[in-house]
Parts: structure tokens; C-alpha cells; sequence
């Protein structure tokens, strides 16, 4: 079992810079295809998966439903609520594409599901990296990738009210 993981820093990741990194992945994976078709693992998987398939003119697309108990502590159990047809021939010549890869422990899962095909993430931490066979770029494990489909546009502190604040402690 994972230690419970800290996060201590952010990294925000805006639609614009998320599709440009798939799109960054979808290049890597362009010379290994053709894939017989294409997995997404929910739900932070879906959008990449999006614009893999448009880049690679997949058209068959699967998803593998998976829900992790704990939200903040990582490396917890990982409950399959949905598997693949892509299975049966144990992932052969499939991709498997999620968001990220951080203990490894979705991708520990999902592999033993399809040891044959590609496991591809566009971002991933060091102690996920083993899981995946391709990936864009690597975050430091302390960091928390915030994905633009979790963020949100709010008011800003001005700077005058925050050095105010930190001369009040
Ligand atoms: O390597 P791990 O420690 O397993 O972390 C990586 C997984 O965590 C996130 O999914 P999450 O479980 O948060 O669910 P979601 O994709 O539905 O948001 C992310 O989308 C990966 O699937
Ligand atoms: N959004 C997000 N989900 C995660 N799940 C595991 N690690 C992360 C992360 O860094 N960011
Ligand atoms: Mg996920």
C-alpha cells in the first residue's frame, strides 16, 4: 500500500496546454499504431482520449470505469465498475490512454486487465513512470496536476490585501 501522498505544489494545466500536450502524445503514438482501437480510463482519461482518437483517426473507442475510494490519500484499492471488450485478446494492439499516472496503482489495475496493450498518459510522477510504456511530461511526485476540467475562474486577492494579511500574523 502507498504512503499517503502530500502535495505541496501545483500545476495548473490550462485547455489550451492540455490539448497541446495530447496532441504532443498522440505524435509518440502515431509511429507505433495502427491500434486496433482505443481505451480511456474515466474520468480523467476521456478528454485525452478525445483528442488521441481525432489525431490517430481511431474510431473505436472503449472505456474502463474505475473508481479509487480514497480521493486524497493515493494508492488505495481501485474498483473496476466497468471492463473492455479489449480484454478478450488481452489488449492486444489497443491503447490504453489516461490523464496522468501518479502511484500507479490505476494503471497496476488496468494492466493486469490488458498486459498487451499501450498504456499512455501525458503526464506522469516518478513512482507511476515503470506503469506507463509512453509519456510526455514528468511532475515532480510533491505536485498536484490541476486539469483544467477542475478549475475555475475566481477573483484574485490583490497584492496590497495580501502583504496586509501576512503583516498581521
Ligand atoms: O497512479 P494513481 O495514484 O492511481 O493516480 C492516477 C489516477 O488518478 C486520477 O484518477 P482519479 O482516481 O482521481 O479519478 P478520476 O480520473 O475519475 O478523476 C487520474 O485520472 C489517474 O487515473
Ligand atoms: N487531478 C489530479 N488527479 C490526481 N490523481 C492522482 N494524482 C493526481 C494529480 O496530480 N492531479
Ligand atoms: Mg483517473
Amino acid at each position: 500500500m502507498a504512503a499517503k501522498s502530500t502535495y505541496t505544489k501545483m500545476f495548473p494545466v490550462s485547455w489550451t496546454e492540455l490539448h497541446r500536450d495530447a496532441k504532443a502524445l498522440a505524435w509518440r503514438l502515431a509511429d507505433l499504431g495502427p491500434f486496433k482501437g482505443l481505451v480511456a480510463i474515466t474520468r480523467g482519461g476521456l478528454v485525452p482520449a478525445a483528442i488521441v482518437a481525432r489525431e490517430l483517426n481511431v474510431r473505436l473507442i472503449d472505456t474502463v470505469c474505475c473508481s479509487t475510494y480514497e480521493k486524497t490519500r493515493r494508492g488505495g484499492k481501485v474498483e473496476v465498475l466497468k471492463g473492455t471488450q479489449a480484454e478478450q485478446d488481452s489488449g492486444e494492439d489497443w491503447l490504453i490512454v489516461d490523464d496522468l499516472v501518479d502511484t500507479g496503482v490505476t494503471a497496476e489495475r488496468v494492466r493486469e486487465m490488458m498486459p498487451k496493450a499501450h498504456f499512455a498518459t501525458v503526464y506522469a510522477k516518478p513512482a507511476g513512470k515503470p506503469m506507463v510504456d509512453t509519456f510526455i511530461t514528468e511532475v515532480s511526485q510533491d505536485t498536484w496536476i490541476l486539469f483544467p476540467w477542475d478549475q475555475e475562474a475566481v477573483m484574485s486577492t490583490p497584492i496590497v490585501e495580501l502583504k496586509a494579511t501576512d503583516r498581521r500574523r
